[in-house]
């Protein structure tokens, strides 16, 4: 993406918030393991790796002026952030949303994208799997989101051409293809869950080849297009609620 960037003559740095990274092709501009690294979380605290990842994280929030210090680019500068893969993070954790909450203080508009591995999915199921994670990431962020799958230039001509039905996928062929690989007690369930896909309009992915320079650019274009809308989108009214009968008005 940075490549693409920097071929497109846009400026993108790369903030990384993910103390266990390994390396990088490019230098970070910011890098959580320059405020703490994970190591020395779990050398010093005797914590496991899920647990030093949310320490670290924690710490970067209670010292949120380490990134804003390093922040503070052209006005239309992207910042590229790569944060770590741990689903907790996006559905459980409140430690995503303060990130967030600060880069809107510093005024970044912030658009999530959710990638999705492309060579793990093989069945159904896996795709549903990852569809309704990305959809909690969605529902907890509550910022313009886009999904991508991702490493598409990994896979074969067969494995490429069995996923594009998953890229713009029909409700009655997810719904055949889910039923046709699990047992009839979970039919009922698998149409419930179409259901709700389809109504948070979850079930488009978008694939990225980085391969091929159209696809990145097709995905920096959605993400482009992603924030330009949130910024337009209107305040959300406040909900009224029926106290009596707990339905919403
Ligand atoms: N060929 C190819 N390799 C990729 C692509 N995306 C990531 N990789 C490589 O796959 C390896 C694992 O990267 P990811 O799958 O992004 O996982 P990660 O960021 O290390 O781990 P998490 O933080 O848990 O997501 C690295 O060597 C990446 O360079 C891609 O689209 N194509």
């Amino acid at each position: 993406m940075i490549t693409h960037a920097n071929t497109t003559k846009r400026i993108m740095h790369l903030v990384n918030l993910d103390p266990a990274a390994d390396t990088f092709d490019y230098k970070p501009t910011v890098d959580i393991r320059d405020l703490i690294s994970l190591e020395d979380v779990q050398e010093e605290l005797g914590y496991g790796p899920n647990g030093g990842l949310i320490y670290c994280l924690e710490y970067l929030i209670q010292n949120i002026d380490f990134l804003e210090e390093e922040l503070g680019h052209g006005e239309d500068d992207y910042l590229l952030i790569d944060l770590p893969g741990q689903i907790e993070l996006y559905t459980a954790h409140p430690i995503i949303p303060s990130l967030v909450s600060v880069l809107h203080r510093l005024d970044y508009r912030v658009c999530g994208v959710y990638l999705l591995d492309s060579t793990f999915i093989d069945s159904p199921p896996k795709f549903f799997s990852g569809v309704l994670s990305a959809m909690s990431a969605m529902v907890q962020l509550e910022i313009p989101h886009i999904n991508v799958l991702s490493k598409c230039d990994l896979l074969s001509p067969a494995k490429a051409k069995n996923i594009e039905k998953y890229l713009n996928p029909e409700r009655d062929l997810l719904v055949d293809d889910l039923s046709s690989s699990t047992r009839p007690k979970f039919h009922a369930l698998n149409e419930a869950l179409v259901q709700l896909i389809e109504e948070y309009n979850m079930v488009s992915f978008l694939p990225l080849n980085v391969a091929d320079e159209d696809s990145v650019e097709m995905v920096l274009s959605c993400v482009d297009n992603a924030v330009q809308y949130g910024e337009d989108l209107e305040p959300k009214e406040p909900r009224e609620w029926d106290d009596d009968e707990g339905t919403e008005m």
